[in-house]
């Protein structure tokens, strides 16, 4: 198979490029020779340990936005994992997939290949494991080119996929951020606005309703309607979605949602979500927190995927220690936005000192 990337302006591209040299410790470039496919793994941090991040397969203009991507995504594992307390680094790995094309079932399995030897060559360095596009079962199909790799499906002595923790995470993120906001952490009655009916949206969507929530809620995908229909919530077009009045906008389907001009038209008291890379830019968490909109960060909210992933996949795992962990993910988050009004800081900032301790303390 032949892939070439259409010709891009350099302009355009290294747009997306930080213009700061990366602080990564490794950054491994390949060309997949089964695929074609630029594979790249960012390895940032291995200070608290072997760095664990998600391998996404995604299409790109240019194979530089997928880089791009990589190092920010690495870097953002290693706060994440830093802030959920486990002795891992941080990492992630890209496949990037030319705009346009689509991948068949054996170019799928190519590229996983590929990644495999691409994460072996890093002689443990990295783990990978599930993301945006790919599964449990295509890490099966990098687990015959490393042993760094977890998220295997159960049937093949693996823990699966993550979303089920992943999303009790950010259940017990809203119930904390609600204690926050309103003084009282039940869910009964107050309104939600959930973006994203996925893997993780559609948890919280069956959670919180369970939990008597009001709920709004849209997705790109048309066919979700069904999902609404059946817990009795109301549906919204997607656009619309950060302009309703509620409690709580929950954003659970890509990053970069919170522009300043959609916190400008937010009328909720807070934010908190599944989506990874919630904020545009930095100076959006100034915005949020001088409107008065509390933003629980995402690093933090989101990290049970990543907390089960590590944890029950360790031999003596067991289940009653990783669901109290995974419920604590709330109060890491309650005293993070405790400490961001103590200091009068962005909740941003707070969740970073709290990482950026744990790195320190690692040393
Ligand atoms: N799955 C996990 O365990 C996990 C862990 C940590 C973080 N996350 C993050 O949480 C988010 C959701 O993950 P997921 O696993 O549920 O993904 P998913 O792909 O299963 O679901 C995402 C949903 O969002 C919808 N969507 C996309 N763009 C949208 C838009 N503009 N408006 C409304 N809906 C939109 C999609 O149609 C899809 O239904 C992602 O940002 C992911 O990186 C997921």
């Amino acid at each position: 198979m032949s892939i070439t990337h259409a010709p891009a302006v350099p302009a355009e591209v290294s747009a997306t490029l930080p213009s700061d040299a990366p602080d990564h410790e490794r950054v491994l470039i390949t060309r997949g020779p089964r695929s074609g496919l630029t594979v790249i793994v960012a390895v940032h941090s291995t200070r608290l340990g072997q760095a664990l991040g998600g391998a996404r397969v995604w299409n790109y203009g240019h194979w530089t936005d997928g880089l791009a991507d990589a190092l920010r995504l690495s870097q953002a594992m290693t706060m994440k994992n830093a802030a959920a307390g486990l002795m891992r680094g941080g990492g992630k790995s890209v496949v990037a997939v030319p705009a346009g094309v689509v991948l068949d079932e054996a170019q799928r399995r190519d590229a996983m290949l590929d990644l495999g030897d691409a994460v072996e060559s890093l002689g443990g360095a990295y783990m990978t494991a599930e993301d945006v596009g790919t599964s449990a079962e295509l890490m099966a199909v990098v687990h015959e080119r490393t042993e760094h790799v977890c998220g295997l499906p159960p049937e093949q002595g693996g823990v699966g996929e993550p979303a089920d923790a992943t999303a009790a995470g950010v259940h017990a993120s809203i119930l904390a951020t609600l204690g926050h906001v309103f003084g009282s952490n039940d869910a009964a009655g107050r309104h939600f606005v959930i973006s994203g009916l996925g893997q993780v949206g559609g948890r919280l969507a069956r959670s919180l309703a369970a939990a008597g929530a009001r709920l709004t809620v849209t997705d790109v995908a048309e066919h979700k309607r069904a999902l609404a229909d059946e817990l009795g919530a109301a549906w919204v077009d997607p656009a619309e979605a950060h302009r309703v009045e509620a409690d709580v906008f929950v954003p659970c389907g890509l990053g970069g949602v919170l522009t300043p001009a959609v916190v400008d038209e937010l009328r909720v008291r807070a934010v908190v979500g599944a989506a990874n890379n919630q904020l545009a830019s930095r100076e959006v968490a100034v915005l949020l927190r001088d409107r008065g909109i509390v933003w629980a960060p995402d690093f933090v909210v989101n990290a049970g995927g990543v907390i089960y992933l590590d944890v029950a996949g360790q031999p003596d795992a067991d289940q009653a220690a990783l669901d109290a962990r995974i419920a604590g993910i709330g109060d890491v988050v309650g005293a993070v936005l405790h400490d961001a009004v103590a200091t009068g800081s962005t909740t941003l900032d707070a969740a970073e000192r709290l990482a950026r301790a744990r790195l320190d303390a690692g040393r």
